[in-house]
């Protein structure tokens, strides 16, 4: 049984990877997913230019089916990340991820990675919930073509976006319309469901001290509106945008239908934030046991194969 992908040219000899931000903030975090049995690749913390410090903690907590946060753009700065990948670059292929807060930030970031010996791909954070101020880039369609437009007018490595999640048949329609006008190798779909509220039973307060509680929320609550984001997208995008599916997944049979909503490979974040990276060898195994009830020897033999009635 082979659990292979390919996202422009390169080959994964395993499809599961972390959700960006969860285990990849520091090259300690990073190198436990790298040799992590089960995982085939990772992707950086979204980068800015420069370390940010982001917002107060508490930032990130549990709450009853998941998880919520608003972390607030920590990280090391572009140089800390991009000097990891290439490092591990040779290993297997590598996703970096970046979220300027500015148009000007993402396009600087871009040329020095267009102009540095990365060979991975990087993932274009366009749904970073948590900045104050700041909108979710890709919940503005004009942006996303604008920015698009400036990016593939210079970049020519591998480059996705990541998508936050949509809840409306027409906004799936106008984003597809616009990914499909750029060569982009893959779309990863959802980011956090953004700026919900969790409550502390015990002392009847919010659960996070950033924006007087609001957070992106991630894990088993959010899984059907990953998995509607993963087959609507599935559905419209050029078949040569592949699809990383995140959100929701704690199970192998979560990876599974993932899979079948046509995702080729599969991010983990929250539960990946409680377990650790043991979980991709149980994730790995459990998906292999689904398969195998199924009669399955590939990916390639179920993915996008969702039955409707
Ligand atoms: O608060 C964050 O750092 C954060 N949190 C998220 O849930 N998604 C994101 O894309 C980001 I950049």
């Amino acid at each position: 049984t082979t659990l292979t992908a390919n996202i422009a040219g390169f080959e994964f000899d395993d499809i599961l990877l972390n959700a960006a931000g969860v285990y990849c903030m520091t090259t300690e975090e990073l190198d436990q997913v790298l040799t992590a049995p089960g995982a085939g690749s990772l992707v950086t913390k979204s980068a800015t230019p420069s370390f940010r410090a982001g917002n107060p903690a508490p930032r990130f907590t549990k709450m009853p089916l998941g998880s919520i946060n608003s972390m607030g753009l920590p990280n090391n700065g572009l140089d800390y990340y991009l000097d990891y990948v290439i490092t591990k670059q040779a290993v297997k292929p590598l996703f970096l991820s970046i979220a300027g807060l500015t148009k000007t930030d993402n396009l600087a970031m871009l040329h020095q990675i267009q102009a540095s010996n990365f060979n991975g791909l990087v993932e274009l954070n366009l749904s970073c919930p948590n900045v104050p101020g700041k909108p979710q880039t890709a919940y503005d369609f004009d942006a996303t073509r604008a920015i698009l437009t400036e990016v593939f007018q210079f970049y020519t490595k591998p480059l996705g976006v990541k998508l936050p999640p949509y809840f409306d048949i027409v906004h799936f329609d106008m984003v597809a319309a616009v990914l499909n006008d750029f060569p982009l190798a893959f779309v990863n779909t959802i980011n956090s469901i953004g700026n919900a509220l969790a409550i502390d039973p015990e002392t009847d307060s919010v659960m996070i001290a950033p924006k007087g509680g609001f957070g992106g929320i991630g894990g088993e609550i959010v899984k059907p509106t990953a998995l509607a984001n993963v087959r609507a997208l599935r559905l419209r995008l050029n078949p040569a945008i592949k699809i990383i599916g995140t959100g929701g997944v704690q199970t192998g049979r979560d990876v599974y239908e993932h899979i079948l909503c046509g995702a080729d490979l599969v991010s983990v974040g929250t539960n990946l934030a409680f377990e650790g990276p043991a979980i991709f060898d149980r994730l790995k195994t459990e998906l292999l046991a689904e398969m195998a009830k199924k009669g399955y020897r590939s990916l390639a033999d179920f993915r996008g194969n969702l039955q409707t009635l």
